[in-house]
């Protein structure tokens, strides 16, 4: 008798028409009470677990949702909030879990959030700092980073999930709770304020009680199944904390619960036998990004532990083959006497949630994908095929997936020969810039003429709701396209007419025309298709609508050419050229699963690189190819950086080389560490790479310095993610501290990040204290073209 069970592993929180956004963005106005934000919540876990058990799991999954991020909610859980904070004991009432407010302090800091409207709040420094954002594994989406120092405790509040507990179990549903395991809780966090020799692995054995009392109390209320995400275990880990798992999931185990170890993202490699040695009930692992793995971890596993295969890929948006899962399947299930569980590859957070709503998709490319509900429904054909009932329905869904499938495969729109063609003709001089950097810069400061210390913008200016309120009466078809265009152009002058009044020196157009760095690309690209609704979550209430790329990509005409010209018509001065990188529009997309990504991105290389060709054709003298997501794409594991590397900053300067040796090519990347890829970033060879370091306070540049970074660089020099508002002189500190490392030949002045997501009045402010900034610093340091002899 087959046993096979379905799950999954998270469900995404947002909404399917963005309920969850449109709520909390309310409520941070003012506009809602707390009360009525809570209400929106539970109306919409109360859906997607109706849809889990509509599309027949054998559990619905709580534990996933979040108001604004899960790692938060984990904080509230153990009550694990740093001092600053205020939160301690006696302040509040720490068995009730924090309460909206206290976790929204911590999400986007305290002190003047109420003028930021926005999705996102402050991150200032100091007392009521937020927390920081980092990108979670190698995904778009960003996390609140817990922070831990040797005085952190941990105590358990944890009314706020037995309450979703209880919403879901009165709503008749069998629960699975689905938590971020301990060792992978702390590794996602940072050590703050720490004495010299502190780990935060050491506090292992302060954390596990409240893990255990957790697990205790669930049990207690009926849930049988516990779900601890561990994905670390697909990291190279340091031996302390390989060395951790085996006692924290012994004493784990003693609590009662059944424990599903969660992994993903990542094959288990040298760590397969622990993960599978470890005492827990069952192990869920990668059924896409590991099935190479399967049979071994089968085999190791031991019965009667449970395997749970994450055979439909919770990463993308195609469907699955589900003639081929089910022959890796059977196999499995024999092995395994019977007894399987099936789930997505991991959280389908990353995904959006319906197909329903993409009515303006090509059908036939339509008819290749599945979002979140589409893959809940795979699973349930899964489960009925394997489980030997084949009635008719199943068989009506195995044969639709199976055209489908062919259909793509064989599909001659997906296929593009002078693209191929183009690809396989590029030479070493196809990637590299005719000069050296040095005589470059000869001919672009002749041709440029700018001040020392340089100062510009990193490219967007405030989406204010006008503009997207223009947008999306455009797209509704109740304002014409050359209405549109008209409101767009007086927009760019409006940027650029602030920004000479501001006295910047290098312009830009402001992205006014542009939903999305990514998506306004892709928009424009062969090879490219885009979605209506296929909103996935960014972080807190910010929302992100992959493109889909499913073909060769061909750019069919100029995508910037008339903004960046209209821009450049309003002034003398330079306006730079404004454009998203290939690894980026890689990364930010969702990508084919037919051929390697190193070739999807020379494709989109070639295609920018004629927007290059164009925009120096019309006499644009800067461009700027912004490759934010560079870093961010590096594989999981480290034997697979150097691959990766080699092919992505190959993209970058197939791009980057149409340029003359008098244009000059910027780039721009933040949110990450750069540290550990300064060489690969250094062969890139732009001419200035502007880059985030201001909350780092500039610690990012030291290691631009002990490298000997070539070029020249426009290190941030302040938080674009904060509303307040930065002084002339923090800016100053900051610029004489970078011309410690960099010499100021090389200096640029600039902000971390696009200004989009601010408003105006505080942008103008900011960025006239930064022009202040860099006209001290031109009065304090002796002229660069005298020293450097030119
Ligand atoms: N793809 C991508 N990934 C990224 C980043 C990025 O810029 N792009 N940056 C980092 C993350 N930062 C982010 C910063 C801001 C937003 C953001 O502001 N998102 C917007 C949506 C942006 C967008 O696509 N806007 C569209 C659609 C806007 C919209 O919602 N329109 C309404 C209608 C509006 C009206 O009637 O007034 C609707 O469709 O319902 C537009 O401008 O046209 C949001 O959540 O609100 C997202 C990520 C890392 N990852
Ligand atoms: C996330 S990087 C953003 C770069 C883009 N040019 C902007 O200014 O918004
Ligand atoms: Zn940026």
């Amino acid at each position: 008798m087959n046993n096979v069970h379905t799950h999954l592993l998270g469900f995404p929180r947002i909404g399917a028409n963005r309920e969850l956004k449109h709520a909390l963005e309310a409520h941070w106005r003012g506009q809602s009470s707390a009360a009525e934000l809570e209400e929106t919540g539970r109306a919409l876990r109360a859906r997607h677990w109706a849809q889990q058990a509509a599309a027949g799991l054998d559990f619905v999954t709580v534990g996933d949702f979040a108001f604004y991020d899960q790692m938060l909610g984990q904080i509230g859980l153990f009550g694990c909030a740093p001092a600053r904070f205020g939160f301690a004991a006696g302040q509040t009432d720490l068995a009730q879990s924090f309460d909206l407010a206290q976790s929204f302090a911590m999400a986007r800091g305290t002190g003047g959030r109420g003028a930021d409207c926005c999705g996102d709040g402050g991150h200032a420094h100091g007392n009521g700092a937020a927390l920081e954002m980092r990108k979670w594994f190698d995904t778009n989406y960003h996390y609140l980073v817990p922070e831990f120092s040797e005085h952190t405790t941990f105590s358990l509040a944890a009314d706020r999930l037995l309450g979703e507990v209880a919403e879901a179990q009165a709503l008749g549903h069998p629960v699975k709770v689905a938590l971020v395991g301990p060792l992978s809780f702390l590794w996602l966090g940072k050590e703050r304020d720490n004495a010299p020799g502190f780990e935060r692995v050491g506090l292992l054995n302060r954390l596990l009680p409240a893990y255990g009392e957790l697990l205790a109390r669930l049990k207690g209320k009926g849930v049988e199944w516990v779900q601890l995400d561990e994905p670390i275990l697909g990291l190279d880990l340091p031996p302390a904390w390989r060395n951790a798992f085996e006692s924290c999931y012994w004493q784990l185990a003693q609590a009662g619960a059944r424990i599903m170890l969660a992994t993903y993202f990542s094959p288990l490699e040298e760590n397969l036998g622990l993960a599978c040695r470890l005492p827990v009930a069952g192990l869920h692992v990668d059924g896409v990004r590991a099935r190479h793995e399967l049979t071994s971890i089968s085999d190791w596993l031991a019965h009667p532990k449970v395997l749970s295969v994450g055979i439909v890929d919770g990463r993308n948006v195609w469907r699955t083959d589900l003639d081929a899962a089910i022959s890796v399947l059977a196999p499995l299930l024999e092995k395994r006497g019977g007894a399987l569980w099936l789930a997505p590859s991991c959280s389908l957070l990353h995904v959006p949630y319906s197909l329903e709503g993409e009515t303006a998709l090509d059908p036939e490319l339509r008819s290749w994908m599945a979002y979140a509900a589409e893959k809940l429904a795979e699973l349930a054909t899964l489960k009925a095929a394997l489980g030997g009932r084949l009635d008719a329905a199943t068989g009506a869904a195995l044969a639709q997936a199976r055209q489908a499938i062919g259909g793509r495969a064989r599909s001659t729109r997906v296929h593009n020969d002078g693209v191929a063609q183009r690809v396989r003709a590029l030479g070493p001089a196809d990637e590299r810039r005719n000069a050296p950097f040095a005589q470059r810069q000869r001919l672009q400061r002749a041709r440029l003429n700018l001040p020392d210390w340089p100062t510009t913008t990193i490219g967007s200016f405030p989406q204010t709701d006008t503009i997207r309120a223009a947008r999306a009466a455009h797209k509704r078809g109740q304002l014409a396209s050359d209405d549109y265009e008209t409101a767009m152009r007086a927009e760019i002058a409006h940027a650029v007419g602030r920004q000479l009044e501001i006295g910047l020196d290098v312009l830009v157009h402001g992205e006014a025309e542009r939903n999305d760095m990514v998506e306004y690309f892709g928009e424009q690209l062969d090879g490219f298709a885009f979605s209506a609704g296929g909103w996935v979550q960014s972080y807190g209430s910010r929302c992100v609508k992959p493109p889909v790329i499913y073909g060769d990509v061909a750019r069919p005409r100029a995508m910037t050419l008339k903004w960046a010209t209209h821009a450049q018509s309003l002034s003398e001065r330079p306006v730079k050229g404004m454009l998203t990188g290939p690894v980026t529009m890689l990364q930010w997309s969702f990508v084919r699963d037919d051929q390697p990504r190193a070739q999807t991105a020379l494709q989109i290389a070639l295609a920018i690189r004629d927007e290059v060709a164009d925009l120096q054709r019309a006499g644009i003298g800067i461009i700027q190819i912004d490759e934010p997501a560079i870093r961010e794409g590096l594989p999981l594991r480290r034997a697979r950086w150097d691959d990766y590397l080699a092919w992505a900053t190959r993209a970058f300067r197939v791009t980057a080389a149409a340029a003359r040796d008098d244009v000059q090519i910027h780039t721009h990347m933040c949110y990450s560490e750069f540290n550990d890829i300064l060489p690969q970033i250094a062969s890139m060879d732009a001419d200035v790479l502007t880059i985030e370091s201001s909350r780092s306070d500039m610690a990012t540049l030291d290691g631009f310095g002990r490298l000997g970074y070539p070029n020249a660089l426009g290190p941030g020099v302040y938080d674009i993610h904060s509303p307040s508002v930065p002084g002339t002189g923090a800016m100053v500190r900051l610029l004489r501290e970078a011309s410690r490392v960099i010499e100021p030949a090389r200096l640029w002045v600039n902000p971390d990040c696009g200004l989009k997501t601010r408003g105006w009045a505080e942008t103008e402010t900011a960025l006239a204290n930064m022009v202040a900034a860099a006209r001290q610093m031109r009065a304090a340091t002796p002229p660069v073209t005298h020293r450097d002899g030119q």
